[in-house]
């Protein structure tokens, strides 16, 4: 089985953009949610746009106007788009259709919170237009919670579409990781629990646990 990619969310600062981008993550998140702490809407583009070729640039979205998404794709030399609210699938066909004409290379994440009463037959409708689905915890603030689900619901979960893992995965979570051995875990999305405060990662810890991926 072909090990998952590993996503380092909620990127904020310069320096640590940079330190973080040079342990090779394949993604780096930045929320472009103003309620968020990790909000990254005042970062300067450039930081963004000078990461190497290999890193997808990943913005998180929530419920956001999809005229500003396209924007601040724009503006950021971003490569996917993480929808993270309650965005329709006619809204994600949307955002894709405009984006994939110029840049068939992009990507769509759509993004679930998931607990014991998550409906995974609304995923049908959104099949088509989501390259990837990530699989997050549900809670009232839409992500960065450092809250784990209970992983044992995606046995529910029978679309073929390839997902991320998020939520409340920590430096401990590696060996559980490399256990799954479903083929559709494409990537692993990591955030508040390599933090030493909001949007500023633990560059060691990130390392560990890296190498602690198999
Ligand atoms: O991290 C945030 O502050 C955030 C706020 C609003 C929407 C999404 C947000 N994060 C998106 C992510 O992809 C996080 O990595 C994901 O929720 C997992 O976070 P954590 O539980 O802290 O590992």
């Amino acid at each position: 089985m072909k090990r998952p990619e590993l996503k380092v969310c909620g990127m904020l600062h310069p320096k640590n953009i940079l330190e973080v981008a040079a342990l090779q993550p394949d993604y780096l998140g930045f929320i472009f949610f103003k309620g968020s702490k990790r909000y990254a809407g005042e970062l300067d583009p450039e930081v963004v746009k000078a990461l190497p070729e290999q890193i997808q640039r990943t913005g998180v979205f929530v419920n956001e106007d999809s005229e500003l998404v396209l924007e601040l794709i724009h503006k950021y030399g971003l490569n996917a788009v993480q929808l993270h609210g309650a965005e329709s699938p006619e809204y994600c066909r949307g955002i894709a259709q405009s984006i994939k004409a110029i840049q068939p290379e992009f990507k769509l994440i759509k993004s679930f919170g998931v607990n014991a009463d998550f409906d995974f037959e609304q995923l049908e409708a959104y099949q088509e237009v989501a390259d990837y689905f990530l699989f997050d915890t549900q809670t009232p603030d839409h992500g960065g919670s450092g809250k784990k689900f209970d992983w044992s619901l995606l046995d529910k979960y029978t679309l073929d579409v390839p997902y991320f893992l998020s939520g409340g995965i920590g430096p401990e979570s590696a060996e559980a990781l490399n256990a799954i051995r479903d083929p559709r875990l494409s990537a692993i999305d990591i955030n508040s629990r390599f933090e030493l405060e909001p949007g500023l990662k633990d560059a060691g810890k990130l390392i560990e646990f890296k190498n602690k991926l198999s």
